[in-house]
């Protein structure tokens, strides 16, 4: 008897269905099954609708992922496939993060139409951003620079930079890669200076608690390497982020058994920053974050979170 073909949800934007389909290839290959197996559900959420205004101000990371999750806990979907960094710190119930692809590098790339690197941009040139941590961190390294709110679909954003809307942008380096535009940027900016969003270039995806079928089929496509970092990643945001208004950073490598994490939390015009570094067993990965974002916390002082809000 034939089997129904498992129903994958994503976003339609090029980034997220080229993800999808990166997700299904590892799922044929691993077991063996036939495209046909494997049906991707494009889905507009209300974060692709609302282009115009920032995350921040619209409701956060949420909305890219509450139609997709309404449609798997309802059962219309079997999985979704994720860009980590968009998910929220906590999941519906009955929803988990059952896998993680292989991460891919977690560098943010510079793009400058004025000159090729950060460094070197003139005095006030503008940079469009639609990240809070990319925007507090440009304003750290260049106060002098002038730093846009900027959103929309990745080609949107290198036309805008294209008809000279601004003088430059930044990107995950992960997503131009993965929509074969991975000599697009003009600098590949170092994480020590420049630390990459909690869980930036990892694929994940979300599924049933219980679902066994699922997630059994799932579970021989997991990255346990990705999946320590990812996870001790977003302990240390859960940590701290209550608004989602914080410029947060957080870069976790897991080698060998263990784990090595750097965070940073900062103001959004740049001008103060708390950081913490920490290591441990890969078996903690959790616990890991979670200290350093309670550890940060504590420095930073609620002052620090009540200062510009
Ligand atoms: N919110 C947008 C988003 N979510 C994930 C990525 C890139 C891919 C990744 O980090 O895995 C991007 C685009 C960007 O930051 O340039």
């Amino acid at each position: 008897m034939q089997t129904k073909p498992f129903r994958i949800g994503t976003r339609g934007s090029p980034l997220a269905l080229a993800q999808a389909y990166e997700t299904r290839s590892r799922l044929m290959a691993a077991h063996g099954l036939p495209e046909e197996m494997f049906e991707i559900v494009a889905l507009t959420t209300k974060g692709d609708r609302i282009t115009d205004r920032s995350l921040a101000e619209i409701g956060g990371k949420g909305l890219f992922t509450a139609e997709l999750e309404e449609q798997l806990a309802s059962g219309e979907l079997d999985f979704a496939v994720h860009s980590s960094k968009d998910m929220p710190t906590v999941l519906p119930d009955g929803l988990f993060l059952s896998a993680f692809l292989p991460r891919e590098d977690v560098r943010d790339a510079f793009v400058g139409a004025a000159a090729p690197r950060l460094v070197e941009l003139p005095e006030g040139a503008t940079v469009g951003s639609s990240s809070l941590r990319r925007q507090a961190l440009i304003r750290r390294l260049r106060p002098d620079l002038n730093v846009i709110t900027f959103r929309g679909l990745v080609d949107t954003r290198l036309r805008k930079l294209a008809e000279g809307h601004v003088d430059a942008t930044l990107l995950a380096f992960a997503g131009l890669k993965r929509l074969g535009k991975q000599d697009v940027p003009t600098e590949l900016l170092d994480p020590r200076d420049f630390p990459p969003a909690p869980a930036q270039g990892a694929i994940c995806i979300e599924s049933r608690i219980g679902d066994k079928r699922v997630n059994t089929l799932l579970e021989a496509i997991n990255d346990r390497t990705t999946h320590n970092a990812v996870t001790c990643e977003r302990a240390f945001l859960g940590a701290l982020d209550g608004s989602c208004r914080t410029p947060i950073a957080g870069h976790a490598i897991s080698e060998g058994g263990k784990i090595g994490f750097y965070g940073m939390i900062l103001t959004p015009d740049g001008s103060r920053f708390h950081d913490i570094s920490s290591e441990g067993s890969a078996t903690d990965a959790e616990r890991i974050g979670r200290n350093a974002g309670e550890a940060v916390r504590a420095t930073a002082g609620t002052g620090f979170f009540e200062s510009w809000s």
